[in-house]
């Protein structure tokens, strides 16, 4: 439970999350859980230790080194996702964990390769996440987008193959976009160019993460070769400031993970992020938990952790909520909607 004062005005916060990936959402417990009902073998606690117990996985995801040492526990986590329900299942208690942190509009990313190239199927994934997201929506009052990722430290080629698959899921608006994430290093997202510009071209929403782990330039390719509409991450824009006002004249969307940041050593403490920057330049971003499983929080616990480092005002953090709603993907009447919920907390909290 974070102390700041603003603590209750945090939690009532109507919030957007922009950047979660669902399989992040996987806790130990429930790992352990699905790998039982499977009947998954972990992997043995004589060659990791971590797969011990729950509670031993969990305090080793306190010690990442970097993305990749985070990757390597994340791609073993997913293997115990094998049915339509266990996808359904994972969504589903993310949802309820949102909700409960104030979250009414969540646009949640999955990695369908991450499924594919171990046999389970396309259909699977999508119709399992599906079904969680129509739940939300009915029973939570939580308006939902899929996003899928396409997994960078993998050839292009696999890349064309899954967008093949997704096409028409993409044209009917089943799923909201495409993101790109993985192995930042050594992947620029140059890549990717024909794929986005057909994706464009159809008139699909385009996000990818940039400036995690790897150079501004990253950033500025994204912008500059896949058109992109978001910056997932975005944590070194700051280093180029005419990229830095291009971002912010353009209204592109920062989707920013402190505790996520923090965990895998892209800085040494939140206070490190350019959130101030940002707001003194007019960049938009949000502020999201990434993988919540796997990063000690959830998005209201990284609410607390910037306001920790950065003691904003009420009023900042009704700008930071209304650039959430209105960067969304949802149509104007829900956005009209969140922001009329957004007013009336303001209000309740005497900031009307
Ligand atoms: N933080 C992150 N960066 C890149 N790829 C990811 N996939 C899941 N979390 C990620
Ligand atoms: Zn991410």
């Amino acid at each position: 439970m974070c102390r700041t004062l603003l603590h209750p005005l945090l939690a009532a916060l109507p919030k957007a999350e922009h950047h979660m990936h669902l399989e992040g959402a996987l806790s130990p417990s429930l790992l352990f859980t699905l790998a039982a009902r499977n009947s998954i073998t972990l992997p043995e606690p004589a060659i990791d230790a971590a797969f011990a117990s729950p509670a031993s996985l969990l305090d080793r995801y306190t010690r990442f080194s970097s993305l990749d040492d985070f990757l390597h526990y994340y791609f073993i986590g997913m293997k115990c996702l094998i049915k339509e329900q266990d996808f359904e299942q994972l969504a589903w208690e993310y949802f309820l964990k949102a909700k409960s942190d104030g979250v009414v509009h969540a646009e949640v990313f999955f990695d369908p390769q991450a499924h594919t190239g171990r046999g389970i199927t396309y259909e699977t994934v999508v119709n399992g996440f599906t079904t969680a997201c129509q739940r939300a929506e009915r029973e939570l009052e939580l308006s939902t987008k899929l996003i899928l990722c396409f997994l960078r430290h993998l050839p292009v080629e696999e890349s064309r193959m899954t967008y093949a698959q997704a096409r028409m899921d993409l044209e009917t608006g089943r799923l909201a976009g495409l993101g790109l994430d993985s192995s930042e290093n050594g992947f620029p997202p140059g890549a990717w160019k024909e794929i986005y510009g057909t994706a464009k071209n159809k008139g699909i929403r385009r996000t990818a993460h940039a400036g995690e782990e790897g150079p501004v330039e990253y950033i500025r390719e994204a912008l500059s070769e896949l058109d992109v509409e978001r910056i997932d991450h975005g944590i070194r824009l700051a280093e180029d400031t005419s990229l830095m006002r291009e971002v912010a004249q353009k209204k592109i969307l920062v989707t920013m993970c402190p505790l996520s940041n923090v965990r895998l050593r892209c800085v040494k403490d939140v206070k490190e992020l350019p959130i101030r920057t940002f707001l003194d330049s007019g960049v938009m971003f949000s502020i999201n938990s990434d993988d919540p499983a796997y990063f000690g929080g959830y998005i209201l616990d990284n609410y607390c952790a910037v306001q920790e480092a950065f003691n904003l005002t009420a009023r900042e953090w009704e700008g930071i909520a209304k650039a959430a709603v209105e960067c969304s993907w949802c149509n104007s009447s829900r956005k009209t909607h969140l922001l009329e919920q957004l007013n009336e907390t303001m209000v309740r909290f005497g900031h009307g």
